[in-house]
């Protein structure tokens, strides 16, 4: 049969990412009080192509993710990534995955408890070097300092997203990330709120109004703090309840350059 991605390309441009994108796929994800929680994620692979080639081979990531079934997990990252430059003779090899990770909370007052979704997202790449990103997204709920101060009743407030990638030296567990990240807004936000956790929720938000830029730097301030670190970036997008569009923050920083 003749093969196209075989033959030559004249343009002279090679292509930094080719793959295939949103594979939906069955993870497993180490849990920090259940040892291993099931997840199903959404799988991007690419590598690089030299300029001589006119294609990649699609079939060959399918299958080095068909070899690691039911083991694919942030320790498989490397193993993978060296199989997919091996098997497509690339210099460098992309893997992203994004999966929903459920915690199991409990309501402040009541006591009561539910399972939250966290997205979350383990971004490895090899070149010369493994690098790898850890990414988790936290909802939470914000109320406008300024709508605060200014009104004789209430407050706008919304939910809003925190989403944190780290590069770290030492093993971070995803649930205490999602801890760190949740106490920089107003207010953490639950599955599942009684009565009583409803009122504490509300004023506890209330009592502690937050812009998007007090959610970007108290982050910082935690992400900082947490030694294990050693590169990050933070988000915040608040979905604000008065507009029809967002509040947006965003901070990056590589510890090992001192900024
Ligand atoms: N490179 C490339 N392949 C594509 C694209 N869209 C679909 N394909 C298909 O991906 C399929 C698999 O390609 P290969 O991996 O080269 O298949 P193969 O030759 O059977 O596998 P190997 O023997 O391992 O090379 C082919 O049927 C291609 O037509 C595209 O945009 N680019």
């Amino acid at each position: 049969m003749p093969d196209m991605q075989k033959t030559p390309d004249t343009r002279k441009i090679p292509i930094s990412k080719v793959g295939v994108k949103d594979i939906s796929y069955p993870i497993v994800v180490m849990d920090k009080n259940r040892k291993f929680q099931q997840t199903v994620a959404r799988v991007n692979m690419y590598v690089d192509l030299p300029h001589h080639f006119k294609g990649t081979h699609m079939s060959r990531f399918i299958e080095i993710l068909n070899a690691y079934r039911e083991e694919i997990a942030l320790d498989k990252m490397e193993p993978i990534l060296q199989k997919m430059k091996e098997k497509l003779g690339a210099s460098s090899a992309h893997l992203e995955i994004e999966f929903p990770y459920f915690i199991e909370k409990r309501a402040p007052v009541s006591g009561a408890r539910s399972l939250m979704e966290y997205t979350c997202s383990f971004v490895g790449t090899l070149g010369e070097e493994f690098d790898f990103v850890l990414g988790v997204t936290v909802p939470v709920t914000s109320l406008c300092p300024c709508s605060k101060e200014l009104s004789r009743y209430g407050a706008h407030n919304q939910r809003s997203a925190i989403t944190v990638r780290v590069r770290y030296r030492d093993f971070i567990w995803i649930e205490d990330l999602v801890a760190m990240i949740e106490e920089c807004g107003s207010s953490p936000v639950w599955s599942l709120l009684k009565r009583e956790d409803e009122k504490f929720v509300t004023e506890r938000a209330y009592e502690n109004p937050k812009f998007v830029e007090d959610i970007v730097r108290e982050t910082t301030q935690k992400l900082l703090a947490e030694e294990a670190i050693t590169w990050f970036s933070v988000e915040a997008e608040n979905y604000e309840s008065i507009h029809k569009h967002s509040a947006y923050a965003a901070i990056e920083r590589d510890k090992r350059n001192k900024q």
